[in-house]
């Protein structure tokens, strides 16, 4: 928990300036209002018992006067708050998201979008609000309360203590309440989690749904989901009215306690009632600040949930680091060496054991292998999503641990069997991960060059908007060849030195496999390839044929044919 809140401290820092004006106003805002109950007491003691009439003018337009520059204080105090608090929020989001995108592809396999969206929504903005709120009115209600307290020691030392004696009662009481309260905003949050996950995995299996006519059985889970939601937003609710509601008894019998006695001594004449009435004026001033500080003990509760979902989310490391130094290779053929590496996704069970490869620069090399040999394993090392457990990989004579991670991936680009796009027009997609300077300097020119040597112009031509088409949020209205031409024509704008198709046909027929395949050839002639695949179109023309087996590769001598049948 320290650490966490240091780390949440981190973003509040730099907006430390706003947070101070925002203290300033809510304080002038707050002398303001304690200046009310006193002008009433003027106006009680002196105006009307003292049947003063000027007096009485001028006090109530001093407290008109009161009104209005405390409702402009708290106006620019709101817009100076939502400044500062959203620009905590943003921070910490853009932290855990810059986070997410150094993890790799085994840390997405395990955890479910919906638990990281909760995470990078629910709980920051849940942090953020402690965060900033927390502060913020700990020192307003402090100083409120201070102000209120030393103006009822002013009024009656006796009757101050009388309202305050229920305090510890009500602190011990909250903080009895801890492990009630962390376990129900943690069993809330997780079953938030749950529902956004099912819509985050339903709505990209809509037609897979649909084509098992399971929206029925999808009906009724979401049903379940909502019940178990409800019954923990419930829960919530009971955790809220009890935490809130006995401090807030205690508070009321503290109040009674006030007006009896007072209210006696008032009878007695040994307090006048213009001073009981601005006494429980005070009273009620100091009232918001102590349940203000008492919810600051179940905020923090709350917040320490959330922190430590948090916290799980950014203690997972990336499974690769930056090199110190980075090294610039000599040359830019595109020549790879895997020289006995070692690698498995859990110890002990090693997917690719001792398997080496060279691809000198310029050729092309294909790879066979069963599924789940460890094929796309091999792609994610050879583009650093992890590092070996032993042995090398160089790309042009440079370990690949050597290579700046970024520009490693400029140099070696994979063409995968699904070629997923992001919202935005085709246009976007082909320039997608150029640097802004990269992405002025393409012309649509060069983008119709790459596009045609796609084969894509055609297709284009017939869209409304050519390349500035929209292709959809998922993409789900291109067909799976579209799609792959599109990655193909991404792919030849980023010129990269070694290209890696890992089952690039396995979503095409075979006419449309062949085409793209002899289009690739064409495009990336002599530069270095390695292709991933079952099927013996994909690798015709390879120079040599692996087959991966028992974590290594063996050269294949039989013909292709042959080869992929046996698979
Ligand atoms: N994130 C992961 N966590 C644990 N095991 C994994 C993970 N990814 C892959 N594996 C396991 O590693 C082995 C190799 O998987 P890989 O995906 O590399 O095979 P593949 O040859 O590409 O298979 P396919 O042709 O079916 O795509 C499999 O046994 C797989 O279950």
């Amino acid at each position: 928990m320290p650490h966490s809140l240091r780390w949440a401290g981190g973003f509040v820092r730099p907006h430390r300036s706003r947070l101070a004006v925002c203290v300033a106003l809510s304080l002038a805002g707050t002398g303001i209002g304690l200046a009310q109950p006193w002008l009433t007491k003027r106006i009680v003691d002196d105006g009307l018992t003292g049947s003063d009439a000027r007096l009485l003018v001028l006090l109530t337009l001093g407290m008109l006067a009161a009104g209005l520059v405390s409702t402009l204080l708290s106006g620019a105090n709101r817009l100076v708050y939502t400044r500062a608090s959203a620009g905590v929020l943003f921070a910490m989001r853009e932290h855990v998201y810059g986070h997410l995108q150094t993890l790799p592809p085994r840390f997405y396999a395990r955890w479910s979008a919906g638990d990281v969206l909760g995470r990078l929504d629910g709980d920051l903005a849940e942090v953020q609000r402690f965060a900033v709120d927390a502060p913020l009115s700990a020192l307003n209600a402090l100083l409120t309360l201070a102000g209120a307290v030393a103006l009822m020691l002013l009024i009656d030392p006796a009757l101050t203590v009388i309202a305050f004696l229920l305090l510890p009662a009500q602190a011990l009481f909250l903080r009895g309440t801890r492990s009630w309260v962390e376990r129900s905003a943690r069993a809330l949050r997780d079953s938030m989690a749950t529902l956004t996950g099912f819509f985050v995995q339903r709505l990209s299996a809509m037609k897979l749904i649909q084509s098992l006519g399971a929206e029925g059985q999808e009906a009724d889970r979401l049903a379940a989901l909502d019940r178990d939601c409800l019954g923990q937003l419930l829960r919530q609710q009971i955790v809220g009215i009890v935490t809130g509601g006995v401090p807030g008894l205690l508070g009321s019998a503290g109040t009674a306690a006030v007006f009896l006695w007072g209210g006696l001594r008032v009878i007695d004449g040994e307090l006048s009632l213009g001073a009981l009435i601005a006494f429980s004026a005070y009273l009620g001033r100091a009232t918001g600040p102590v349940q203000g500080l008492l919810g600051l003990i179940v905020g923090a509760q709350r917040a320490r949930v959330s922190l430590d979902r948090l916290s799980e989310l950014l203690s997972e490391s990336p499974a690769v680091s930056r090199p110190a130094r980075t090294v610039i290779p000599a040359c830019r053929g595109g020549a790879l060496s895997v020289e006995g590496i070692v690698f498995g996704h859990g110890p002990g069970r090693p997917v690719l054991d001792g398997l080496s490869l060279t691809i000198p620069a310029g050729s092309k090399v294909g790879l066979l292998g069963s599924s789940g040999a460890g094929k796309s394993t091999l792609t994610d090392l050879l583009h650093r999503h992890y590092d070996p457990e032993r042995g090398r990989i160089t790309l042009d004579g440079v370990d690949l641990r050597d290579l700046d991670p970024a520009l490693l991936r400029r140099r070696v680009a994979v063409l995968g069997q699904d070629a997923p796009l992001l919202p935005g027009s085709i246009a976007d997609n082909l320039r997608f991960g150029l640097t802004a300077e990269e992405s002025t300097a393409l012309d649509r020119d060069t983008l119709a060059e790459a596009v045609a040597a796609a084969q894509l112009s055609g297709w284009i031509a017939g869209l409304p908007r050519g390349l500035d088409t929209p292709v959809g949020a998922w993409a789900s209205a291109l067909s799976g060849g579209q799609r792959q031409r599109i990655a193909l024509a991404r792919c030849l704008l980023r010129k990269p030195d070694l290209l890696i198709l890992d089952e690039p046909v396995s979503a095409l027929d075979p006419a449309a496999a062949e085409r793209l395949i002899a289009d690739v050839d064409r495009l990336f002639a002599g530069r270095t390839r390695l292709v991933i695949s079952h099927r013996g179109e994909a690798l015709a023309g390879c120079d040599t044929v692996y087959r991966l087996e028992h974590g290594r590769l063996v050269p294949v001598i039989q013909p292709l044919e042959a080869a992929c049948a046996s698979q």
